[in-house]
């Protein structure tokens, strides 16, 4: 007996959030390895789901960064990146959409609709959702790699209305009709940013933001957009946190009210985060 009261305990200490979150929109990033590790992608979408069955509007704009990597292997094509971004020719184009919106999307709309939960995959192309243009990397051409300049939020809209939950590769498109290879991590602020999301939060494979990254005790609860710049210089913050960080600094600034990096690694991360007091991994803040 004492334990289905504990349960009911952990159930109704998540009422005032589930009271808070009703009916507003949650954009989450889901990438790298919180992607690769299928128990973890099983329980990040029992959590999605659990979102989603108490009322809140949970949007998934997704990565697959090491999906593609593994093709180009196989294929023998060699990858670069400048400054976090992938160097993307015409025949890269057409695999990181083939990997993104096709492999990646589909398989994740296929984990929901196996717990009976409507979800549509599309592509930044859909609707033309993601509007892109060229994007010069230290004023180098890096190839297809994409800015997104404008969303267009009319079909992610209609499908919350219809209560699909979308998910989206970060494909986009130009006024040609050209496809852009876009950084998850921007295309998901672009979305959250336009979608006026509540919280915004990407899932990443450290604990948060580390003062030490050798030291994973070292994390840093709550990040002031003032004091980013200053981490970047003397180098606390490097590599792939530091687009990821200016992701979230854009994310407050657009006016998203809450934006978080968590620990992807950890079982149910993202319940702990919204339906709890304890917060996980970092947030970031004003
Ligand atoms: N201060 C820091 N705190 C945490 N991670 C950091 C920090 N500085 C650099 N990093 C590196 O950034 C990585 C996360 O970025 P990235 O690999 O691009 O994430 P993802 O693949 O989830 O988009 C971490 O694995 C870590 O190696
Ligand atoms: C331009 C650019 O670099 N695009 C990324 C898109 C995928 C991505 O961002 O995946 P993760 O979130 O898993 O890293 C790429 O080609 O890898």
């Amino acid at each position: 007996m004492e334990m289905y009261i504990e349960k009911a305990k952990v159930l109704v200490e998540a009422l005032p959030y589930i009271k808070e979150f009703y009916g507003k929109t949650v954009v989450i990033k889901y990438g790298g390895s919180a992607m690769v590790d299928e128990m973890i992608k099983e329980t990040v979408i029992q959590d999605i789901i659990l979102m989603k069955l108490v009322g809140i509007n949970p949007v998934i704009v997704h990565g697959g960064g090491p999906d593609i990597n593994k093709i180009l292997k196989q294929m023998d094509k060699k990858s670069e990146f400048v400054n976090g971004l992938r160097v993307t020719d015409q025949e890269t184009m057409e695999i990181v959409e083939m990997v993104l919106a096709g492999k990646v999307n589909k398989s994740i709309v296929s984990h929901i609709q196996n717990q009976g939960i409507n979800a549509v995959g599309i592509s930044g192309k859909d609707g033309a959702t993601l509007q892109a243009e060229k994007k010069l990397v230290n004023g180098m051409d890096v190839g297809f790699v994409g800015e997104v300049v404008n969303v267009n939020t009319e079909l992610i809209s209609t499908l919350i209305q219809k209560d699909f939950i979308p998910v989206i590769a970060p494909i986009g498109i130009d006024k040609e009709g050209n496809s852009y290879n876009i950084n998850a991590d921007y295309a998901a602020v672009a979305v959250a940013g336009a979608l006026k999301a509540q919280k915004l939060v990407f899932l990443t494979d450290v604990e948060g933001v580390l003062k030490d990254v050798s030291d994973s005790s070292s994390i840093i609860s709550r990040l002031s957009i003032k004091d980013v710049d200053e981490y970047i210089k003397n180098g606390i913050i490097s590599g792939g946190m530091i687009p990821k960080v200016e992701c979230c600094v854009e994310g407050v600034k657009k006016g998203v009210k809450t934006v978080h990096i968590l620990d992807g690694r950890v079982e149910h991360c993202l319940l702990l985060e919204i339906f709890t007091q304890k917060g996980v991994g970092t947030m970031i803040e004003e």
